[in-house]
Order: C-alpha cells, then sequence, then structure tokens
C-alpha cells in the first residue's frame, strides 16, 4: 500500500490544490485532479466516514500529495479563516480546484461564489461528472455495493472495488471438507452485499485470481466470516499479514444450505464460474 507521502513534500511548492472528502478516488475526485497543476495536491477533509478509501489507503490511487485536514480542528473556521489557513500552510498557492456543490466553513455556509470572492487565485470549479446521466458520488457508490452492484461501483470508482483486510485463521474446516481459503478480519472498509463474488486476490504483493464469500457461514459455525479461496493454486502460504481482495462481479447470494455436501457442490460450482469468467 502506498502510505501518504506528502510527509515528504515541501508544501512551499505546492502551487494548486483540489479540496473535498475524496473517499473512493473515483471518477470525478480524479477530473478535478487532472485539473491541477504539475506541483498539485489534495487537501482531504476527514469527516471520520470514509469506507471506500479510508484515510491511509487514498494515496495509491494518484500520484498527487495528499494533505489531511480533520473537520474537527477546521469546523468552526469561517469562510475567509479556512483560506486564510490553507494560504498560510501552502505560501505559493495559485489556484483551488473544487467541484459545483464544493461549501466550506463553518456549517458550510460557503459555496463555490464565495470561494470566487475570498480566494485571490485562479478558482476552478468542475461542474457535476454523471455517468450514463447517473452523478458519480460517494454515496452512490456505496449504494451500488450495499446492493452487491459491483460492476456498477467499479465504473463509477474507475477501477475495481478493493480492500484490505488481516489475515485471520478460520475454523480450520475448509480445506478438510470444502476448499482451502484465507479467512479475513475487515475493520474500516464499506463490505459489499453479502454473497459470493469473482475476485482477484493480491497476497504478498502476487494478485491471483479468486472467489470470495462473505457472510454468515449459516451452514457451518453460523459466524460472519470473509473469505478467499484462491483459483488454480494449492497449499499458498500466507506470509503477509494483510491480504487484499479486489471485487468483480457478484455471482450469488449467501445460502443455507442442509448438508455440507450440498455446500460443497455450490462452491465447487462457484469456482467453475469464476474459472470461465478468467480463463
Ligand atoms: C466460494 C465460497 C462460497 C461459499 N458459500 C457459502 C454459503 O453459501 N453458505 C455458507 O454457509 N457458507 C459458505 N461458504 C463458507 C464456508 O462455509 C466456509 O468456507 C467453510 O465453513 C470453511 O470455513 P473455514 O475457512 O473457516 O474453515 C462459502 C465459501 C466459499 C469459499
Ligand atoms: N460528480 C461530481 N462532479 C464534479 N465534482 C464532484 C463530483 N463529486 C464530487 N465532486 C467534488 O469533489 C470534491 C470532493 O467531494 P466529496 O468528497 O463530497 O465527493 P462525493 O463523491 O460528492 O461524496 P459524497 O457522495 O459522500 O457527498 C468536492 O470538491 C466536490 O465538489
Amino acid at each position: 500500500m502506498k502510505r501518504s507521502s506528502s510527509i515528504l513534500i515541501n508544501k512551499e511548492n505546492i502551487d494548486s490544490i483540489a479540496i473535498g472528502g475524496f473517499d473512493g478516488m473515483h471518477i470525478a475526485h480524479q477530473e478535478l485532479f487532472n485539473n491541477l497543476s504539475q506541483n498539485g495536491a489534495i487537501i482531504s477533509i476527514e469527516t471520520g466516514y470514509a469506507s471506500l478509501t479510508p484515510k491511509n489507503y487514498r494515496q495509491e490511487y494518484s500520484r498527487f500529495p495528499i494533505f489531511y485536514y480533520d473537520l474537527q480542528n477546521i469546523k468552526e473556521l469561517n469562510g475567509i479563516e479556512f483560506i486564510k489557513l490553507l494560504k498560510s500552510d501552502f505560501k505559493n498557492l495559485k489556484k483551488i480546484v473544487v467541484g459545483f456543490d464544493f461549501c466550506f466553513g463553518k456549517n458550510r455556509a460557503c459555496k463555490v461564489d464565495d470561494l470566487k470572492k475570498v480566494f485571490d487565485g485562479e478558482v476552478v470549479i468542475i461542474s457535476e461528472i454523471k455517468l450514463d446521466n447517473f452523478p458519480v458520488h460517494s454515496r452512490y457508490i456505496r449504494e451500488f455495493l450495499l446492493n452487491g452492484q459491483i460492476e456498477q461501483a467499479n465504473r463509477f470508482l474507475g477501477k475495481e472495488y478493493k480492500i484490505y483486510g488481516k489475515h485471520i485463521i478460520g475454523q480450520g474446516i475448509g480445506k478438510k471438507e470444502f476448499v482451502a481459503t484465507i479467512n479475513l478480519s475487515i475493520d474500516e472498509f464499506l463490505l459489499p452485499q453479502n454473497g459470493v463474488y469473482i475476485s482477484k486476490t493480491i497476497v504478498d504483493d502476487c494478485e491471483y485470481n479468486s472467489i470470495s464469500f462473505l457472510g454468515h457461514r449459516q451452514t457451518t459455525d453460523g459466524n460472519f466470516a470473509v473469505e478467499t479461496h484462491i483459483l488454480n493454486v494449492d497449499n499458498l502460504e500466507v506470509k503477509d499479514n494483510i491480504v487484499q481482495i479486489k471485487f468483480i462481479k457478484q455471482i450469488r447470494e449467501n445460502k443455507k444450505f442442509d448438508s455440507f455436501l450440498e455446500l460443497k457442490n455450490e462452491i465447487l460450482n462457484d469456482i467453475n464460474i469464476a474459472k470461465k469468467y478468467f480463463y
């Protein structure tokens, strides 16, 4: 994972910034970044709600350094004070890029027209970016994921939705009764709707085709699990504690089976569907 590189950047060199929450770093956010100059930077206002690309996972989706501002620390500033803060943090600031609906200052009282009044440099306002006539926003991408509409979410994201998890020990019956899986514990990321997904899994810097399951293991211990089975690889040894899953397509919902044999047959069927997709 590319951690924020902003600490290594000399703020004096930054001459343009894009401002927003930027959860997801989706295609509309990228359009804002396209309007930055060579020495641009991203100002990410942290509300604590980011779940598509939580704070420490955002940098990998842009070459521009990200500087984080905690909303709690700036929410009492009025519009003029907020811009003053940015100008004092970035002494060479000449351009600000925001979207059509950008609000700033205490109680979100200031709008884009106010920005033009209080900032004495160039202000670039990006009109609402849409895909198939549908506005692109993080909140809609979250809804797509929660409905299992991964392909739609991925189009809006401009990339495959990816989560990071910690490798944990499972029940230990997968390999014996079904197929081997890597079990994960997920903290900060939004999980798509429960079910079975064609996916890719990144383990120890290698990306593998996979099939992933999210949900309560209704057929075995009933516990909630995030599990991924790597296709065509037996006995993969996982060294790194952190494993990534990219979601591609939901193939079915989670189900309760009357016997282990029925679950096993369904899992083998899922694997065949995934193999047809990949190979
Ligand atoms: C592709 C796939 C599909 C699965 N589908 C279901 C399911 O529909 N219902 C269910 O109860 N468990 C499902 N599971 C979870 C299995 O119950 C689980 O892998 C098994 O209990 C082994 O768990 P373990 O890895 O913790 O040992 C699925 C697992 C995989 C890999
Ligand atoms: N569809 C869009 N078109 C143009 N600008 C956008 C669009 N979505 C967001 N922006 C701009 O990107 C910046 C970041 O916005 P923000 O983090 O609120 O994204 P969002 O996708 O609208 O999120 P949410 O759905 O949670 O409100 C802001 O300057 C905002 O105006």
